[in-house]
């Protein structure tokens, strides 16, 4: 593994039911910068986040995360994931929510002010959960996700649900923690967020069409947008 790398996936095969959701997968996910998985619904990036986090079950290949295999138990304190239906108890406040998960990370109780900040959630912290938007919640959720300031941030589609006000301001916070050298790995499924990613995973039917840069692939294609870059990539696919 490269000393910058975060993440380094080879030959990555994942059976879900009877499905092969991923097929021979491999990339490299760097320190300090963003990197985007994108590709439409059901192609597999929950499943690639799931691995790398080390809770998917797969049927062969290598995932090296910080250094160590995926899962590894010492990993636990140094990754923050966030998962696409909120894993935050609704019963309680967001502040209890996030008193009760720092403890668990032993991350320290001043933590619990700056990720409250950090994702904009100020005035909602004596609130239950369950009176929450759906995006204060997913912001709950990326909040308990920053707690403990981990290596790597894997983020799934963090940014559904959000006005287009919120969507930049937390763009602009990967942007600043990636500066901090923490690498992150955000899924999304729609192509106007791949602009702002460093590197771009893209996916489908699992299996990656591209991995690159946003600049690097708009030449490679000959496109003016990473949407039509996308489907150009897709059709060469398909005509090979
Ligand atoms: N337990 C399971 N049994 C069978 N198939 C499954 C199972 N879990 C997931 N799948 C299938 O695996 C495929 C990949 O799912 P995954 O959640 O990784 O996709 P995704 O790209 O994250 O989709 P979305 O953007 O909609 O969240 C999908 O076709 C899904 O239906």
């Amino acid at each position: 593994m490269t000393s910058s790398a975060a993440v380094e996936v080879t030959g990555l095969r994942v059976r879900r039911g009877n499905r092969l959701v991923l097929r021979d997968v491999s990339c490299t996910i760097p320190r300090g910068s963003v990197t985007g998985l994108l590709g439409p619904s059901g192609c597999g990036k929950t499943t690639l986040l799931r691995s790398v986090v080390g809770v998917q079950i797969v049927e062969s290949g290598e995932v090296t995360v910080l250094g160590a295999p995926a899962g590894s138990p010492g990993l636990r304190n140094r990754i923050g994931y966030a998962t696409q239906s909120p894993s935050v108890y609704a019963d309680l406040t967001v502040g209890q929510n996030l008193r009760y998960f720092a403890a668990v990370l032993r991350a320290p109780r001043s933590d619990v002010r700056r990720v409250i900040d950090e994702v904009g959630l100020g005035g909602h912290e004596e609130q239950l959960v369950s009176s929450l938007s759906g995006g204060e919640l997913s912001r709950t959720s990326l909040a308990v996700a920053l707690l403990g300031k981990p290596e790597l941030l894997v983020l799934d589609e963090p940014t559904v649900g959000l006005d287009p006000l919120l969507r930049d301001e937390l763009w602009m916070l990967f942007r600043v923690l990636a500066d901090r050298g923490v690498a992150l790995l955000v899924s999304s499924h729609v192509m106007d967020e791949a602009a702002r990613c460093e590197r771009l995973l893209l996916m489908r039917d699992g299996a990656f069409l591209a991995d690159d840069t946003p600049s690097a692939l708009l030449s490679a294609t000959d496109t003016s947008d990473l949407e039509q870059a996308f489907l150009s990539l897709v059709r060469a696919k398909e005509a090979a």
